[in-house]
Order: C-alpha cells, then sequence, then structure tokens
C-alpha cells in the first residue's frame, strides 16, 4: 500500500478576481499563501513526511509547494519541476473574465469550456503574445507539444504520460510523494487514477490549497482518497471552485 498527497495550489491573484488564467503565470494572493502554509501545518499535524516533490513551472504552484515543506521542515527534498503539471491551457480565455463570459457565451458554454473533458476553449493564434513559444519557461519544449489552447483530454495525455514515466516509478520504489499542481491538471490526474468517465469528471472540482490524501494498493489503484482539514471547510472550498462568483467568503 502506497499513499500519495496531490494539493491544488492557494488561491491566485486571478481566482481572487475570477478571471480565466490557464497557463498564466500569476501569484499568489495574500490568502492563498495563508491557504499553502495552512495546508502543511495540516500534514504535518497529521505527521506526514515526503521524500520527493513535483510541481509545475507555474509559480502558483511552486510557490505552494515551498510554503507547503517550510512548513513541514522538508524544503530540503528533491522537489521536480514539469511544464506537463501546469493548468490546462486555456487558449485565448486567458486573462479574460470568466463572469462577464458566461453573460456574453451564455453559463452552458462556458461550464462546457471549464470541466468538458473534450470541448477545446478559442484557441490562441502563433501571433498572440500569450502564445507559450514567446515565454522561456518552455524552450525546451518540442513545438507539437506547445498548445494553442487544451480541453481536459489533451491535458490528460500529457498528465499520464509524466506520471507514467516519472512519479509513478518513485511510488512503486517507496518514495512518499506530494504533487502541487492546479484545478485541471489534478483532475486530469484524477480522472486518470480513478477512471473516471467523460460524464463523471464534469462535476469534479478541487479546491485550493487542501491536500488530497489518497491510499493506494500495489498496483496503485486507489483504495481510498479524502481531503485534510474540516469537512464544512472543504465542501465550502470545493463549491467556491465550481462557481467563484456566487460563493461568497
Ligand atoms: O486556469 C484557471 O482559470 C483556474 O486555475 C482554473 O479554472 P477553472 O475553475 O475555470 O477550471
Amino acid at each position: 500500500m502506497y499513499k500519495l498527497v496531490l494539493v491544488r495550489h492557494g488561491e491566485s491573484e486571478w481566482n481572487k478576481s475570477n478571471l480565466f488564467t490557464g497557463w498564466t503565470d500569476v501569484d499568489l494572493s495574500e490568502k492563498g499563501v495563508q491557504e499553502a502554509k495552512e495546508a502543511g501545518i495540516l500534514l504535518k499535524e497529521e505527521k506526514f513526511v515526503f521524500d520527493v516533490a513535483f510541481t509545475s513551472y507555474l509559480k502558483r504552484a511552486i510557490k505552494t509547494l515551498y510554503f507547503v515543506l517550510d512548513a513541514m521542515n522538508l524544503l530540503w527534498i528533491p522537489t521536480h519541476k514539469t511544464w506537463q503539471l501546469n493548468e490546462r491551457h486555456y487558449g485565448a480565455l486567458q486573462g479574460l473574465s470568466k463572469l462577464t463570459t458566461a453573460q456574453k457565451y451564455g453559463e452552458e458554454q462556458v461550464l462546457l469550456w471549464r470541466r468538458s473533458y473534450d470541448v477545446l476553449p478559442p484557441a490562441l493564434t502563433k501571433e498572440d503574445e500569450r502564445y507559450p513559444r514567446n515565454d522561456v519557461k518552455y524552450k525546451d519544449v518540442p513545438d507539437q507539444f506547445i498548445p494553442l489552447s487544451e480541453s481536459l483530454k489533451e491535458t490528460i495525455v500529457r498528465v499520464e504520460d509524466y506520471w507514467e514515466r516519472e512519479i509513478k516509478p518513485q511510488i512503486l520504489a517507496g518514495k512518499k510523494v506530494i504533487i502541487s499542481a492546479h484545478g485541471n491538471s489534478l483532475r486530469a490526474l484524477i480522472k486518470y487514477l480513478d477512471n473516471l468517465s467523460a460524464e463523471e469528471i464534469i462535476d469534479l472540482n478541487i479546491p485550493t490549497g487542501t491536500p488530497l490524501v489518497y491510499t493506494l494498493d500495489d498496483q496503485l489503484k486507489p483504495l481510498e482518497k479524502y481531503y485534510l482539514g474540516s469537512e464544512r471547510r472543504v465542501e465550502h472550498k470545493i463549491e467556491k471552485a465550481a462557481d467563484p462568483d456566487k460563493i461568497m467568503e
């Protein structure tokens, strides 16, 4: 049996103002920093220890991992960063308000862009300054993997590939692993791990800064999973992840 911990980054500046973010490299909000620190304290209180950590190329996930590991006195452990754990690329929606986009295109269309399995958000063009090729972080990523937009289906392909090649062997070697990533790159991983259908994944919302603990069998099939923290607080954060404008603090 193995344990695995997943954590979505704490609230970002763009979560706070409810903008489509994707690969935009925005920082944590003050509240997000607090959430990350609290996640680390919770993990420490529950006596979790990690041997190796994985995160994306985006600072909101990297900093969340930093605050979690700092609270646990584990900043020294090896940490692997990869573009393959980045948030799903939101294409030309990146930077737009989720609320005004819903007013313009309808809530149903925005729900499809946000939560469906295979609907692509509108694509960027290669001339757009948001095209990831313009960002030095992705200089070593081959052209065919640089997205103009991604559905969850495409996100799963890159997340699954990284899981199989890099993360799974570490877990099977007995290393205790934590992954700090994003709402949709974690939905991608969870769909794969839990073998969820395209319908089931629509209703899955991941709360910010809340450790999700998996117990896995010898084949890494999930036996159990649960969020750390009070049930009421976790529920509230899940509702907020589903519809940030409707949920007040
Ligand atoms: O990229 C984003 O905008 C957020 O990180 C996740 O957005 P979502 O809740 O619309 O999937």
